[in-house]
């Protein structure tokens, strides 16, 4: 469902991101691993149109169902976000306004999406809480961010995106401002979004150990480029390729378990 062929990707005309490809089906799960800017969060928003000033990808081709992406203009951009494509951050209550309530966000959010009444988007929010399995919806609506813990935060974000029941959701370091505990409840939450909605996910992560407990495939990026990629049990048994086996050494525990 979605191609990225040979692409690069610059930050004012430096090639950042080079020669990156990706074939990605329905229902997939795919990390990129990799250490701090090694270019993981500059391809997924490429993907989603989102690279800041100065970002532009150069060269190749990014297409989601045979749609060329790059061919698109910000008004379709903007349609697509959301709709088809969304995208989680690592902390999403961070991303929220902190002086709004949660259900204000929320029907904010939906009321940019469809024209309905306010109270209609209020209750549409609810279900998305209660489909994700938050109890205590209503408390959530009438909840600030910051009253929430990260893991609930986390999962208000995740109820967020997939309102419209996305093809393709991006999750930038879902789990990296949790405690393994919670890590461990976000990953199977994700794991079980691809399970009901056969949602295709994206996984930025320098956590091998995410990567590796709930990827069908793995890309290891290094300074810009694929430095190793296969199927889980390649990555995590077979590839001899220095670098990911550096970093399956550090790979800490999710949720007091090694995985890996
Ligand atoms: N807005 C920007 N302007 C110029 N260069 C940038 C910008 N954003 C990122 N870069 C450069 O792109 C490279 C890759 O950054 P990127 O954030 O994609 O890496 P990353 O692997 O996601 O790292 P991290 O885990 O720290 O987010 C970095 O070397 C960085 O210097």
């Amino acid at each position: 469902m979605l191609e990225l062929k040979d692409v690069t990707i610059s930050y004012k005309n430096v090639p950042t991101v080079q020669h990156f490809n990706m074939s990605m089906k329905q229902g997939q799960i795919i990390s990129l691993v990799g250490e701090s800017g090694s270019g993981k969060t500059t391809v997924i928003r490429a993907i989603l149109g989102l690279l800041p000033g100065g970002g532009k990808v150069t060269a190749g081709q990014i297409t989601l169902e045979g749609e060329d992406l790059l061919a698109y203009n910000s008004e379709k951009w903007r349609k697509l976000r959301g709709t088809d494509i969304s995208m989680i951050f690592q902390d999403s209550g961070a991303m929220m306004n902190p002086t709004k309530k949660i259900g204000s966000v929320f029907t904010e959010y939906i009321l940019t999406h469809e024209k309905i009444s306010k109270k209609e988007a209020w209750n549409k929010g609810i279900m998305m809480l209660e489909r994700m399995r938050l109890p205590a919806a209503d408390n959530i609506m009438n909840s600030y961010p910051f009253q929430l813990s990260g893991g609930m935060r986390q999962r208000v974000g995740i109820a967020m995106g997939m309102t419209y029941q996305p093809k393709l959701l991006l999750a930038d370091e879902p789990t990296s401002a949790l405690d393994v505990t919670t890590q461990a409840q976000i990953v199977r939450q994700m794991m079980q979004l691809r399970d009901d909605y056969n949602t295709s996910i994206i996984v930025v992560t320098h956590n091998l150990g995410v990567a590796a407990y709930m990827s069908d495939y793995i890309i290891v990026m290094k300074k810009g480029i694929i430095e190793d990629q296969g199927t889980r049990a390649y990555i995590l048994k077979e590839s001899q390729n220095e670098y990911t086996r550096k970093l399956l050494d550090a790979v800490p525990s999710l949720g007091g378990e090694r995985y890996v």
